[in-house]
């Protein structure tokens, strides 16, 4: 085949840089986890200022055969916004790097990191299902987790307790940040309520908080057997074992922090139904789902770019999917729920009361 004019050569040569940096994505998150796994960001934050490439090298637990390949490193994650590059004009005209917004939410000390959730995400568990994707299309299996390992995760998490942890702390990683909000902006939502059961609550993280700004609400964390069996409660709080499709603790209130979007419609629906039997007090009881609601916000470019992918996320690992305001409202009408008040929390994720 010839290529005819300049117009047509550039055009093919536009096609093929955007199909390389596509296939190539992946060499981003594994630069962020070689980053974190070697604490760069802690690195850089300890030493107070600009830190010089020479001093960077020092201070990493690197073999020195190794020195030469930071530089390069330090390349592409100052290019995609990790970290910045300070061209000092001394004599040897050594770089120096700063942290960015983005980098500290990966310093082991904030209140808010998000290391874990990363760890977890490109860890081989999570990151092998992948691999399976275009086999799952052509099989039954419910997920390609599943075929990658003949096993849902939750059950994958019941028999690795490593596995087990590193999940949990994820998921406490990205409940931090969550709560602080919730407890600030929509204390209104938790006033004059009784009791409440966090369902698939983690380790507790959100009940904590909750429990800790109304010390007179009763709270049960309600979670797989494996998440709870050692967790010690407090005054208000009681950790319960089971399972949410047989049976649901009876409260004021049950919550669902990021558990729904875990769940495909029917096994959603099944869920609410049982909330709706578990729901003690008709009248001033009610289901509190924290959870994205696509299309609420108008996001910008990249957050759209983050629904689509976790959206996949759900599709590979679990049989959840992400939701629109028109997709939740069909579930909650058909578990025969009355009716729905949606807050936008933070970023895409929402705050849902729904209404016997
Ligand atoms: C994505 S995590 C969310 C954890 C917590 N709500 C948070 O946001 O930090 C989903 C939780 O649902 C729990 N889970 C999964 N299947 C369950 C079931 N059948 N009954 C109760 N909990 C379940 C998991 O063990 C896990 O802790
Ligand atoms: O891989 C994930 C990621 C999440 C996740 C990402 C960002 C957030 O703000 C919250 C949660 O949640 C997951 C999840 O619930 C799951 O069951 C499997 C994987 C992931």
């Amino acid at each position: 085949m010839s290529i005819h004019n300049e117009d047509q050569s550039s055009k093919l040569f536009q096609s093929q840089t955007h199909i390389l940096n596509q296939t190539f994505g992946f060499i981003n998150s594994m630069c962020l986890k070689c980053a974190i796994d070697l604490c760069i960001p802690d690195v850089i934050h300890k030493y107070g200022k600009p830190m010089p490439l020479s001093q960077l090298i020092a201070s990493l637990p690197i073999h020195p055969s190794k020195t030469c390949f930071i530089s390069r490193l330090m390349q592409i994650l100052v290019q995609s916004g990790f970290f910045s590059q300070h061209n000092v004009t001394d004599y040897n005209q050594e770089v120096s790097y700063v942290l960015t917004d983005a980098s500290i939410l990966l310093l082991k000390d904030h209140p808010f990191r998000m290391t874990c959730l990363l760890q977890v995400i490109l860890d081989p568990v999570m990151f092998n299902p992948w691999f399976q994707f275009s086999t799952w299309f052509t099989n039954d299996d419910p997920t390609p987790f599943y075929t990658q390992n003949e096993m849902t995760l939750w059950d994958y998490a019941s028999r690795e307790p490593k596995f087990n942890h590193l999940f949990n702390d994820a998921m406490t990683n990205d409940t931090r940040l969550i709560s602080s909000v919730v407890i600030e902006k929509c204390k209104g939502v938790f006033e004059g309520l009784e009791s409440l059961v966090d369902v698939g609550g983690g380790t507790g993280t959100l009940a904590k908080a909750i429990a800790n700004s109304f010390p007179h609400l009763n709270c049960i964390v309600f979670d797989l057997p494996h998440v709870v069996h050692d967790l010690q409660g407090t005054d208000n709080i009681k950790y319960v074992g089971g399972d949410m499709f047989e049976t649901i603790p009876s409260a004021d209130s049950i919550m669902f922090k990021t558990v729904m979007h875990n769940w495909n419609d029917e096994e959603c629906l099944k869920i609410l139904k049982r909330c709706k039997e578990a729901i003690e007090n008709k009248d001033k009881g009610k289901v509190i789902i924290i959870d994205t609601v696509i299309g609420n916000v108008k996001g910008d470019s990249e957050s759209e770019q983050t629904k689509l992918y976790y959206d996949m996320e759900m599709m590979v690992l679990v049989t959840g999917k992400q939701r629109n305001e028109k997709d939740w409202a069909k579930l909650f009408f058909s578990a025969g729920f009355n009716h729905y008040k949606i807050t936008q929390v933070l970023g895409f994720k929402s705050l849902i009361e729904v209404y016997p």
